[in-house]
């Protein structure tokens, strides 16, 4: 019998700054993962660094543009035998433009200490916990 193997998706995601919130994005309800909230971004085109691909997608999805500022560790996610992503996830700054929804049901700018309030996609929990982890540790410096 041929055994299916799953590939490994890369997906980028975009964890966007703007005066100290956060741009959170909840999936439409015709998307896979229906209602679920998640850090905008999207696949990995072949050809594409992570970088690329995460500007490219929130120009697409949201019509703003982005600065990448830095990566956090990935999460590696099986939601199924047939579905695996790798989630890559990029600190960045809001950059410009107006905010356009094309794809999602709802977008917030959110407080860092109200993340863990919305239900998130399984694959984000532990870069939102890691993302807190590290936000918690920076306001540190800025003690006088
Ligand atoms: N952009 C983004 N995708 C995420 C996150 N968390 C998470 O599980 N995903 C999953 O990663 C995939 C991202 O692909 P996409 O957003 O370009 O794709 P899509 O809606 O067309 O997905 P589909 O082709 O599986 O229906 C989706 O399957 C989505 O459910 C996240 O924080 N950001």
């Amino acid at each position: 019998m041929m055994k299916v193997m799953s590939r490994i998706i890369p997906v980028s995601c975009a964890i966007i700054l703007k005066e100290g919130k956060v741009l959170v994005a909840q999936r439409s309800e015709k998307m896979a993962l229906p209602l679920k909230w998640e850090f905008p971004g999207g696949k990995i085109e072949s050809g594409e660094s992570a970088e690329g691909c995460l500007m490219r997608e929130i120009l697409e999805e949201l019509n703003i543009t982005i600065q990448v500022i830095h990566a956090f560790p990935v999460n590696i996610h099986r939601f199924s035998k047939e579905k695996e992503i790798e989630l890559i996830p990029f600190l960045c700054n809001y950059s410009g433009g107006e905010l356009i929804l094309k794809e999602h049901h709802q977008v917030l700018w959110l407080d860092v200490e109200r993340l863990s309030e919305l239900d998130w996609s399984a694959a984000d929990i532990p870069i939102v916990k890691n993302f807190i982890e590290w936000f918690s540790l920076q306001n540190i410096h800025f003690i006088p």
